[in-house]
């Protein structure tokens, strides 16, 4: 029964659609129709091979034409030379589909040499190759059958059951629907378990009734089913009909199957006659490697029936002929066995070099995880940084624009901008200690604006305040920078002139004055004039201390003002009277 599938899968191959013979076609019809009929029309399939090898390929044709050359021998039975032939297209870089179609030729291939570890192998190839096909696709199915019948012929029935379900409920053609039934009847009967689907034996029947190779196989395997159920009469019923048939058909492993089933039938129903006539039958074929366990059990089974008629000589010789068969099986099934054992050890070898890859991968992309998390962090954290710094530079500004803003207020005059009085007493008592530490002249400007209650009278307050801000304004323009000038009074200026004499205070003061006087007040809306009168002092006349400087040359301006205003006045400490300047700069008598 086991060389049997491996006839099952040729004549599945065989039992394919029709052949369109045209000449001259191009190359790559050419292949394509060497696909079509490979399996089913060997003559033509010759014919292609030919034309073939009589053109100049490209390298992928090459490939072809060789797939075609190897395919063809292991048709023919040259599984060795099919094996020289397919195998070198591995090293070579063929296309997918030719790949799929060599590996499924070479799991048939070395099952039927026996080499059952390459096979494994190759169904591992297989496996791999088709993992991303739909389970719709040819090459799924093709390769579901090819591992069925595989599975079967090592004699793991519960994988070939497994592969061969899974293809009957995907096929949706009848002669992978036929293939699949015959090969799970075949598993159910060698794990001898229940029909399942029930209606699996005329599913068989329907299924196989257009393929008459596949037909006679499915018949064999219906008649074991009932040889299983005890169902004798039906044994003998289906399969004596065919018996005939199947001699015509010359397939060796269908006869020994069918004659061996039958006789047995025969044998339990007590025919001893037609039993032994089938099994003389069986004695006549060489033994055939894969068949030695069904003509071991042959033999037994003659041996059973030679010794129940007496003949005990012959019932031993075919027990020897069953041992040696026998023990040529079983070394066979060892190697079966040995072989799966291995391929599944690399199998899970390979599947733990999987897990291990994948689980290297986990830790990777965890690690990945981890780094993205930590310059999200490091982001979050960064971005934090920045909003803290921003929020303590608003502060910052917040604090320097107020503190700029209070040292306005508490040093400069809101309206004309100058320094105030606190202020000017402060820096000015600085500088005085500083001139006198250094033994510098410092001298003083006092001045106040004349009758100025009258402009404001006159023009409005407003205007007052425009006249002081443009007196200051004029005044600045005719000071130092380094100059100590405030506003420190209502209508009261004063300038601290540090390095300077009260001559040079004298001249400034003047240049004051004629600044004031030429002071434009049209801008105002009003047409007048500004004027004011100056005290002069220095520190050769009131010392350094600022109180009596102020107090010196505020008498000066108090002269000043008497003498008739608009005019500067040195302060003179020895006379009773102090010397008084006109506006046209004559002194007055
Ligand atoms: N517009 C304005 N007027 C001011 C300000 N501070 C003081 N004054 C006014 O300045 C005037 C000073 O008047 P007085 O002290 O009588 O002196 P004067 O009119 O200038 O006369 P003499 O000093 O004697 O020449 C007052 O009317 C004050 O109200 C100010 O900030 N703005």
């Amino acid at each position: 029964m086991v060389r049997f599938f491996s006839y099952i899968c040729i004549g599945w191959l065989v039992l394919c659609s029709g052949v369109k013979a045209e000449e001259q076609i191009p190359t790559n019809e050419l292949i394509a129709q060497g696909l079509q009929v490979r399996s089913e029309d060997p003559a033509r399939m010759a014919i292609v091979i030919t034309e073939l090898e009589a053109r100049s390929l490209s390298s992928t044709e090459t490939y072809y034409l060789t797939f075609f050359q190897g395919y063809s021998e292991a048709l023919q039975g040259n599984f060795d030379g099919a094996e020289v032939t397919l195998e070198p297209l591995f090293e070579q870089p063929i296309p997918h589909d030719l790949k799929v179609l060599v590996t499924n030729t070479l799991v048939n291939v070395y099952s039927a040499r026996g080499n059952w570890l390459k096979g494994l192998e190759t169904i591992d190839v297989l496996t791999q190759l088709i993992a991303g096909a739909e389970k719709t696709s040819e090459d799924y199915q093709n390769a579901l059958a090819v591992k069925a019948i595989f599975y079967n012929q090592i004699e793991q029935y519960k994988l070939g059951l497994t592969h061969a379900t899974e293809l009957f409920g995907l096929a949706d053609n009848t002669r992978r629907r036929c293939v699949a039934t015959i090969l799970m009847i075949d598993a159910l009967n060698k794990l001898n378990l229940p029909l399942s689907p029930n209606t699996l034996l005329t599913d068989s029947k329907a299924e196989c009734s257009g393929f008459p190779m596949l037909s006679a196989f499915a018949t064999a395997v219906r008649a074991e089913r009932h040889l299983v159920d005890g169902a004798l009469d039906m044994v003998v019923a289906i399969l004596q009909p065919k018996i005939a048939e199947f001699e015509a058909a010359d397939y060796p492993p269908l006869i020994i199957d069918a004659n061996y089933v039958l006789a047995n039938a025969y044998w339990q129903l007590e025919q001893k006659n037609q039993a032994v006539a089938l099994l003389s039958r069986l004695t006549d074929f060489d033994i055939v490697d894969v068949n030695k366990a069904r003509l071991s059990s042959a033999y037994q089974l003659l041996a059973d029936i030679r010794r129940a008629e007496g003949d005990l000589n012959a019932a031993i010789e075919l027990m020897d002929k069953h041992a040696e068969l026998r023990h040529s099986y079983l070394n066979n099934v060892t190697s079966k066995l040995m072989a799966y054992q291995l391929a599944q050890q690399q199998i899970t070898e390979k599947e733990n070099e999987i897990m291990l890859l994948s689980s290297q991968n986990e830790l990777l992309e965890t690690k990945e995880k981890l780094l993205a998390a930590n310059v999200e962090n490091d982001r979050l954290f960064i971005s934090l940084l920045c909003f803290a710094l921003l929020v303590l530079c608003m502060f910052m500004y917040r604090t320097r624009r107020n503190h700029t803003r209070l040292k306005q207020l508490a040093e400069y005059d809101a309206l004309t901008g100058v320094f105030n009085r606190g202020h000017f007493t402060q820096l000015a008592g600085t500088a005085l200690e500083y001139a006198q530490d250094s033994k510098q002249a410092v001298s003083m400007v006092l001045f106040d604006l004349d009758l100025f209650k009258k402009i404001n009278d006159t023009y409005g307050h407003a205007c007052g305040d425009w006249a002081l801000k443009q007196v200051a304004e004029a005044c600045q323009q005719v000071a130092r920078h380094n100059d100590v000038f405030a506003r420190i009074g209502g209508e009261e200026f004063c300038i601290l002139l540090l390095g300077c004499d009260c001559d040079v205070a004298m001249d400034v003061a003047e240049k004051c004055r004629v600044a004031i006087e030429q002071i434009d007040t049209k801008p105002s809306g009003y047409n007048f004039t500004i004027r004011a009168s100056f005290g002069v002092s220095d520190n050769q006349l009131s010392g350094y201390k600022l109180g009596r400087m102020l107090a010196d040359a505020d008498e000066a301006l108090y002269c000043a003002k008497s003498s008739g205003r608009n005019t500067v006045s040195l302060y003179d400490p020895g006379a009773e009277e102090t010397a008084l300047l006109r506006p046209d700069g004559s002194p007055v008598t």
